[in-house]
C-alpha cells in the first residue's frame, strides 16, 4: 500500500486554494509504489500526481524538482512540477513536503519488447542531452566512494562466494579510468518501474529522486541491466542493442565509451547489490520502503564480471 499519510479532500481542497488548478473533482490512492504517498488528483483544470515525500527532506527536493522543471521543458517526457500561485512547486501537507505534478500516461512495464528498449534509450540520450544546459550540481550519493564504503561495511557479512564476487568487483572498479567519459545529469534509477508506457507509445520517465552527476555511460548500464537482462543474469542480445543503437541515434557513444562498456555495466551491477544488501542487513527501523532481493543482483554482478569479453561485443 502506498498511501502511508492520509490526505482527506476537505485537506486538498483547502491546499489546492494555494494553486491556480481550479476546483477538486476528484482524489483516488495510487497503491504502487514503496517510499512515498501518490494520490491521483483530478481539478477542474487536468489530472496530477501528488506526492507526499516520506524519505526525502524539504531541502533535498528542490533540486529534484527544478530539474523535472528543466528536462520538461526541453520536451524530455517527464512530469511537470506545478507551482502555487507565489511560484512555489513545493509546499507540505499534513506535516510532509508536498508536490503536485503533470500526470503522465501509461503503466509500468514487466515484459518489454525491444521497441519499448528502443524507447528507453531514445528518452535517456535525450534526457543526458537537455541535462547539458541544467546548472545545479548534485554529487551521486551512491558514487564509487559510496560503494567503496558500503562494500567494506558489508564484506565480513557475506559467504565466502559473495566476498570473492564483492573483492573482484571493487578492484575492477579501482582499476578502471573514467578519464574521458562524458559526464552530466543522469536519472540514477531508469528501471522498468520508473518509465509509462500506453502500449508501444511512452507516456515518461517518472522518479527523480536518485538523479545526480555522474558518467552518463553508467546510466545507460543502469538502464540495460534492468530492461534488457534474461532470467539467467545475462545480456539480452535483441534487447541490448535496440536499447543502445535507439540512445547512439540521438547521442553518439564514443569509442573511449566502447572501452568502458563493460566495466560500466559491472559498476551498475554492484551499485543496486550494495543497496540490496545493505537494506537488508542494516533495515531501517521505522522506514517505509521494503528492502528488495539482493540475490537478483549478485547474479547480475555474476555474470557481468564472468562474460565481461562478450559484454564488448553487444554495442552500437
Ligand atoms: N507523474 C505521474 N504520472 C502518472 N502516474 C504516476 C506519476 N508519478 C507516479 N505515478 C504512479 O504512481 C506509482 C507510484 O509512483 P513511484 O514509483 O514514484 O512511487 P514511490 O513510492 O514515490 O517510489 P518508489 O516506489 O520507486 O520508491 C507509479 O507506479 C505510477 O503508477
Ligand atoms: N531500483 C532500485 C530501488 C530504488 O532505488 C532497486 O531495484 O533496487
Amino acid at each position: 500500500m502506498s498511501v502511508f499519510t492520509t490526505v482527506t479532500p476537505q485537506q486538498l481542497s483547502e491546499w489546492l486554494k494555494a494553486y491556480p488548478l481550479g476546483e477538486l473533482l476528484d482524489l483516488q490512492g495510487i497503491a504502487s509504489g514503496i517510499t512515498n504517498t501518490n494520490y491521483f488528483v483530478t481539478t477542474s483544470t487536468g489530472r496530477y500526481v501528488l506526492t507526499l515525500f516520506e524519505a526525502n527532506t524539504a531541502e533535498e527536493l528542490p533540486y529534484f524538482l527544478d530539474l523535472m522543471a528543466h528536462l520538461a521543458q526541453h520536451q524530455v517526457l517527464c512530469p511537470s512540477p506545478v507551482r502555487n500561485i507565489a511560484g512555489n512547486s513545493l509546499g507540505e501537507l499534513n506535516g510532509k513536503p508536498a508536490a503536485l505534478v503533470s500526470c503522465l500516461k501509461g503503466r509500468s512495464l514487466e515484459v518489454p519488447s525491444a521497441v519499448h528498449c528502443a524507447e528507453v534509450g531514445r528518452v535517456l540520450a535525450a534526457m543526458h542531452i537537455a541535462g547539458e544546459s541544467f546548472t545545479a550540481n548534485m554529487e551521486n550519493p551512491r558514487g564509487a566512494n559510496w560503494r567503496l564504503t558500503t562494500g567494506n561495511k558489508l564484506i565480513d557479512l557475506l559467504t565466502a562466494q559473495d566476498r570473492a564476487l564483492l573483492e573482484s568487483a571493487l578492484s575492477a572498479e579501482a582499476n578502471q579510468s573514467l578519464d574521458g567519459l562524458p559526464q552530466g545529469v543522469i536519472h540514477a534509477d531508469l528501471f522498468r518501474d520508473n518509465v509509462l508506457f500506453d502500449g508501444e507509445q511512452m507516456g515518461g520517465v517518472i522518479d527523480f529522486y536518485y538523479a545526480c552527476n555522474d558518467v552518463l555511460l553508467y546510466d545507460v548500464a543502469i538502464a540495460v541491466n534492468d530492461w534488457c537482462t534474461n532470467e539467467d543474469g545475462s545480456l539480452n542480445a535483441e534487447l541490448t542493442v535496440a536499447l543502445l543503437k535507439a540512445y547512439h541515434a540521438v547521442r553518439p557513444l564514443t569509442e573511449l565509451e566502447h572501452q568502458a562498456w563493460p566495466n560500466q555495466l559491472m559498476s551498475a551491477a554492484l551499485r543496486f547489490w550494495l543497496s540490496r544488501l545493505y537494506d537488508f542487513h542494516f533495515p531501517n527501523v521505522g522506514e517505509l520502503t521494503h528492502a528488495k532481493d539482493p540475490a537478483h543482483f549478485q547474479k547480475i554482478l555474476q555474470k557481468r564480471i564472468n562474460e565481461q569479453a562478450s559484454l564488448a561485443t553487444l554495442w552500437v
